[in-house]
């Protein structure tokens, strides 16, 4: 579904690299952690999916398609089978809930038939059923998260990216949206998600990709957010239950 072949990215002719010959196949339904400190490369990976930018050297597909070499006027066409997420929510501040969701189909041009049917069904998906008339500002961080996550789904992406989703949220709130993401995975859409938010990775044991200064120095089938579970075994694990050991 999204495959990187030895991607570099230079934003600045002399600059470090901000990935470095990064090869990774995501397969259609797959959930997977980007990991990796600040700057090594996260929000870029996600970019060049978005084709906010293209790569230096190196080819990105998504879904059979060279997003790189794909030309301007395509990029409206990969986008809408991209549904994105950020940390910030970035709803618009002077809309409804349900107005929020509704502008992404209308921009595309879905008649209102499609819109008055769609919206309330993803409202309700994602728990905020009761609360379209409500302005984000009348909305917990939670649900301003949840009525973001509407919005990019209310397309049915093949695909949905989370740059640091849940960043401004407390772990009980983050672990619903996660909840959520679950969800939305479990109906077939390929999650790409990058965070730092190691509890959430550790509890999840979801593929880890962990990006380096631009390198992917780890990519494992079911991985913890850091090394340091080799050292300190059991941290981060689920707790064994009584008979269950
Ligand atoms: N538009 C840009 N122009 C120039 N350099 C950039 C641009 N975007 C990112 N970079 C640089 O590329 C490198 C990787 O940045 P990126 O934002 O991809 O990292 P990240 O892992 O997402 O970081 P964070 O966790 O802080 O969001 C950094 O050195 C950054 O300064």
């Amino acid at each position: 579904m999204i495959r990187f072949e030895n991607v570099s990215k230079v934003y600045t002719r002399g600059a470090r690299p901000a990935l470095q010959d990064v090869s990774v196949d995501v397969q259609r339904g797959e959930f997977v952690f980007l990991v990796g400190a600040s700057g090594s490369g996260k929000s870029t990976f996600l970019s060049l999916i978005l084709r906010e930018h293209r790569p230096t050297r190196g080819d990105v597909y998504v879904a059979g398609r060279d997003v790189g070499r794909l030309s301007g006027w395509r990029v409206p066409k990969l986008r809408r089978q991209l549904g994105v997420v950020f940390q910030d929510f970035r709803l618009l501040q002077n809309k409804t809930v349900y107005e929020n969701v509704a502008f992404a189909l209308k921009v595309i041009g879905k008649p209102r038939s499609v819109v008055r049917a769609a919206v309330p069904e993803v409202l309700e998906m994602v728990g905020l059923a009761g609360k379209e008339k409500r302005m984000p500002t009348e909305l917990s961080g939670g649900e301003q998260q949840r009525a973001a996550i509407a919005r990019a789904i209310v397309n049915r992406p093949q695909i949905l990216l989370a740059d640091e989703p849940t960043g401004n949220l407390d772990p009980t709130t983050s672990l619903g949206i996660m909840r959520l993401l679950e969800s939305i995975n479990n109906t077939g859409t390929t999650v790409v998600m990058a965070t730092h938010d190691d509890e959430i990775v550790n509890e999840m044991r979801r593929r880890v990709v962990e990006l380096s200064d631009g390198v992917v120095v780890r990519d494992e089938a079911s991985g913890a957010y850091g090394e340091r579970e080799s050292i300190l075994p059991g941290l981060g694990r689920p707790p064994v239950l009584a008979g269950e050991a």
